[in-house]
């Protein structure tokens, strides 16, 4: 399997070297524009590879995308991460144009990969590749629900001092302040969360997790990295591993939850083939206004994309 992950900053880089020492693909292909510094990161991966045990080839190039040619899976992390005080979608601007070129050369090298997209903002860079592509929904799809809900149960198993693996969780909506946490559907070694947490900080831990992202962009003056670059390697390793592994993702919604044509995260079923399935939840009505709510937000961001593609056009 060939995996290419373009970008090769903080999350590309980590999400190669996850895919490297996992020995989830045999060759991994990291691109970047900044002169020298994909095949950089690739050769420090490759070099630690008679520490680390693993024969994962790395390569990188610079804006090379013959090298990349017929990959079965791209990850596309290039793009500006934000800066304390602004929010993701302050990031559109610059990114959709970075996303829609980077796909157009995906799609022209490796016209059957499924693509995964990592830029900000998530759920409407996921929209600007699936338009720039045209690739069917199940191979085009955004990380996000992963790490959101990989911040929540890591939030819940220090609060509950039990380990994280226990702690099963699924998480609903765009990748923002709206996204949909669902303490109904958290369980502790299938214990329901409710019955060993109080109200209190179970509210706490999920508004701790709405603002996981910006909580980090405040520490660090720029946003997180080893988090994102794990959580995209697991998606990778789901589909080519056929592994059927249920996750969060944001994919375009076709009618499932009432919505159609909207980028949202939900939970699907994830294999070879990308989105094998979209799993539909019964949400109860506090549920479903919290997710009106998200689809609202993207659709706005969508929209506006929309618009600035037009005038561009
Ligand atoms: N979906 C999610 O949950 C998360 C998304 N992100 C987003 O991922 C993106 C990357 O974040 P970082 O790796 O921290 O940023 P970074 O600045 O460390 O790396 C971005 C890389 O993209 C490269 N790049 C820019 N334009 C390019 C082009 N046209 N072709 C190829 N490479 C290009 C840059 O040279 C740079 O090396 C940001 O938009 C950030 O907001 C970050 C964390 C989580
Ligand atoms: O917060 C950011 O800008 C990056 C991101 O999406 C996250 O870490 O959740």
């Amino acid at each position: 399997m060939k995996v290419t992950v373009v970008g090769a900053g903080n999350v590309g880089a980590t999400c190669a070297d996850v895919l490297a020492y996992r020995e989830i693909a045999n060759e991994v292909v990291l691109l970047d524009i900044r002169e020298g510094f994909a095949e950089g990161k690739a050769l420090d991966i490759w070099q630690k590879s008679p520490i680390n045990l693993y024969d994962t080839r790395t390569v990188g190039v610079t804006n090379d995308y013959s090298r990349t040619a017929d990959s079965d899976v791209v990850v596309i992390t290039s793009g500006l991460p934000r800066k304390p005080g602004m929010t993701r979608d302050d990031l559109i601007s610059t990114n959709a144009g970075i996303v829609q070129s980077v796909t157009e050369n995906v799609v022209k090298h490796s016209p059957n990969a499924i693509i995964i997209v990592v830029s900000n903002p998530l759920d409407v860079m996921t929209y600007a590749a699936h338009i720039t592509s045209k690739f069917p929904r199940n191979r085009i799809m955004g990380m996000a629900g992963i790490l959101d809900t990989a911040r929540y149960r890591a939030f819940l198993a220090e609060e509950l001092n039990v380990s994280p693996k226990d702690i099963q969780a699924v998480l609903m909506g765009g990748h923002g302040d709206t996204m949909v946490p669902l303490p109904r559907y958290t369980t502790v070694g299938g214990i329901p969360v409710t019955e060993l947490i109080s109200e209190d900080k179970l509210t706490a831990i999920v508004e701790r997790t709405k603002n996981g992202g910006g909580e980090l962009v405040k520490l660090m003056g720029t946003s997180a990295w080893y988090a994102p670059g794990s959580a995209a390697a697991q998606m990778v390793e789901a589909i080519v591993r056929d592994q059927r592994r249920v996750f969060p993702v944001c994919v375009k919604l076709e009618g499932e939850y009432g919505i159609d044509g909207v980028y949202l995260g939900v939970p699907v079923i994830l294999g070879k083939n990308g989105i094998e399935k979209v799993i539909e939840l019964q949400l109860n009505d506090e549920e479903k206004q919290l997710l009106e709510t998200s689809r609202g937000h993207v659709k706005e961001v969508m929209d506006a994309l929309d618009k600035m593609t037009a005038a561009k056009a």
